[in-house]
């Protein structure tokens, strides 16, 4: 059985419904400060990183284990956005974000007694059409606070598909995590049957 070393219910639920048996233990990772030390990294690399980072704190607590640690990041016209503190920063994010082309880079890393075994990272393109701002707010009286837990401040399986015009990439990288390429790693590493 595996480790996940994220509270993430999309995770979650990518994990339980493909079939892969873990444990979850949150990560105690101030991404905040990694980030700060990161500007003008592209954000396929910071999630790599962060989701090292997230790992490599869960590694420590549990010897001999296989550790699985993800994270993502959205990119509008060269600026990244992290998950939305209030509905406000919901709301100006979505403006910011109407018309333009979103980078939704999710990575996925594996790790035992602190060294990596397996990192892979994913990028979906996703075109946003353009946000009346009548359209912002009746969207977010029904998705806030839902979306507060998501970056991009959308659920795709939920009314999040109203926001694209065309999405290109993995339905799972959108979700959260490179899970096709993940579920090969766990089968090259025996966690699942090949
Ligand atoms: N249900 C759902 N969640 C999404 C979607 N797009 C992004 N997300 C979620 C997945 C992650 O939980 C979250 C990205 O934030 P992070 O990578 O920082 O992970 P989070 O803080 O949720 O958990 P963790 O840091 O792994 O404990 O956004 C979507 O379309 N549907």
């Amino acid at each position: 059985m595996i480790v996940l070393a994220s509270q993430s219910a999309s995770r979650k639920a990518m994990l339980d419904a493909a079939g892969v048996a873990y444990e979850a233990l949150a990560a105690d990772v101030d991404e905040g400060a990694i980030k700060r030390e990161l500007i003008g990294i592209p954000g396929g690399e910071v999630v790599l990183i962060l989701a090292e980072a997230k790992a490599l704190a869960v590694s420590a607590m549990m010897p001999g284990r296989l550790v699985l640690g993800g994270d993502s990041l959205v990119e509008v016209c060269g600026r990244s956005f992290d998950k939305p503190a209030s509905r406000e920063e919901a709301a100006a994010h979505l403006r910011f974000f109407s018309g333009q082309t979103m980078l939704l880079h999710s990575a996925a890393v594996l790790m035992r007694d602190g060294m990596a075994v397996w990192r892979h990272t994913e990028t979906a393109t996703l075109k946003v059409r353009r946000l009346s701002d009548s359209f912002i707010d009746s969207y977010l009286d029904r998705e806030w606070p839902a979306v507060s837990g998501c970056v991009g401040v959308f659920r795709i399986e939920a009314l999040g598909v109203q926001l694209f015009e065309t999405i290109e990439g993995s339905h799972f990288t959108v979700l959260g995590m490179p899970l096709l390429a993940l579920l090969g790693a766990l089968r090259a590493q025996g966690e699942l049957a090949a």
